[in-house]
């Protein structure tokens, strides 16, 4: 990012073969940066036990006893090691990209970047980008809750193997996936072939004027059975803050480990500029932005979560409505 010293990271996920080291192959051909690559071993078994596979990470608890906020000790280490090794001038890098392995849930991956005061303040988490394996993902969903996790935190999906399914096929996949992440970018590629300009220098995880909550995302879904999905809020009357406020405590207090990524634009009666907010589980930040300037004020709200009980946060939202 423009006059920021801290370094930028990409997250590459995805399920095992879906094109990840293809994708590799075609960012290091295109990009004229240095790179530091990661290659995450860990949790390469596959264990079906989320209590084992936790155990194998060193896991941090914050707001005793959450376990869905943790951080990766092993990580932290490697990207220490990396500036430390920079500083003493033996490495040069511009750019950090970690390469998840494919059974890995991206979730304490991005947490480490937003929670641990080194890493916040010498790392910027550029995005996350998915490869998807666009012949087998629909399996992979129905079965794998690390699939689910994987396209509720990306950025960028990258629809990969598209020579291997139907236009019909393609078109039904595009639906599912935007129903389970209305903010990411989604491209259909081939041996993961994509421009570069199109994944880096997003800075997703930066509230400055990001948000991408485009209309077309603004609707209800039904119908579908994947237990994370997306529900988008939209109200054009202003907002009470103090009730706000104690909505999103008890929201990321109850609801925390289930929300996986939301983001909101908000009109906050008796405020003339626009409020921003952005979570990761119970990782929280807000922001006051811009004025409205001649924009029509109105609240949008999307949560990515599991389970989510649409009707009842549609009711506590609207009861934050200024009275
Ligand atoms: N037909 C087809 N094959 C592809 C495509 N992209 C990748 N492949 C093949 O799929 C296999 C896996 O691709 P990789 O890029 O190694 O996938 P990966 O995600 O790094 O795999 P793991 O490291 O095993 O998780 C390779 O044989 C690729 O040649 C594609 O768009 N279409």
């Amino acid at each position: 990012m423009e006059n920021d010293a801290r370094t930028p990271v990409t997250i590459v996920t995805g399920y095992l073969g879906a094109g990840k080291t293809s994708f590799l192959n075609h960012i290091l051909h295109q990009t004229s940066e240095k790179l530091a690559i990661i290659v995450n071993e860990y949790g390469d078994i596959g264990i079906d036990d989320q209590l084992i596979e936790k155990t194998k990470e060193e896991i941090i608890e914050i707001n005793k006893g959450c376990i869905c906020c943790n951080v990766r000790k092993d990580l932290i280490d490697t990207l220490s090691m990396l500036l430390f090794t920079r500083e003493q001038g033996m490495i040069e890098f511009d750019r950090v990209l970690i390469e998840t392995t494919g059974l890995a849930d991206p979730a304490p991956i991005v947490q480490t970047f937003l929670m641990d005061p080194k890493m916040i303040e010498s790392y910027d988490i550029d995005s996350v980008c998915t490869i998807v394996d666009s012949k087998h993902i629909s399996m992979h969903l129905d079965q794998k809750d690390e699939s689910l996790s994987q396209i509720a935190f990306s950025d960028n999906i990258l629809l990969n193997k598209i020579d291997l399914i139907s236009s019909e096929q393609l078109e039904k996949l595009k639906e599912r996936i935007t129903k389970i992440n209305p903010f990411a970018n989604i491209y259909e590629t081939t041996k993961s072939n994509i421009d570069i300009n199109k994944v880096f220098n997003l800075y997703s995880f930066d509230l400055k004027d990001k948000l991408r909550i485009s209309p077309t995302f603004l609707h209800d879904t039904h119908h579908h059975h994947d237990n994370v999905t997306s529900l988008s809020l939209i109200e054009t009357k202003p907002l009470d803050l103090e009730k706000l406020n104690l909505w999103f405590s008890y929201l990321v207090q109850i609801l925390g480990e289930s929300l996986y990524r939301y983001k909101g634009i908000l009109y906050i009666n008796g405020k003339r500029r626009k409020y921003i907010f952005q979570g990761v589980h119970m990782l929280f930040a807000a922001e006051e932005q811009a004025e409205w300037g001649d924009m029509s004020p109105r609240s949008e709200i999307v949560f990515i979560g599991k389970d989510l009980n649409k009707q009842k946060l549609k009711e506590q939202f609207h009861k934050c409505i200024s009275r």
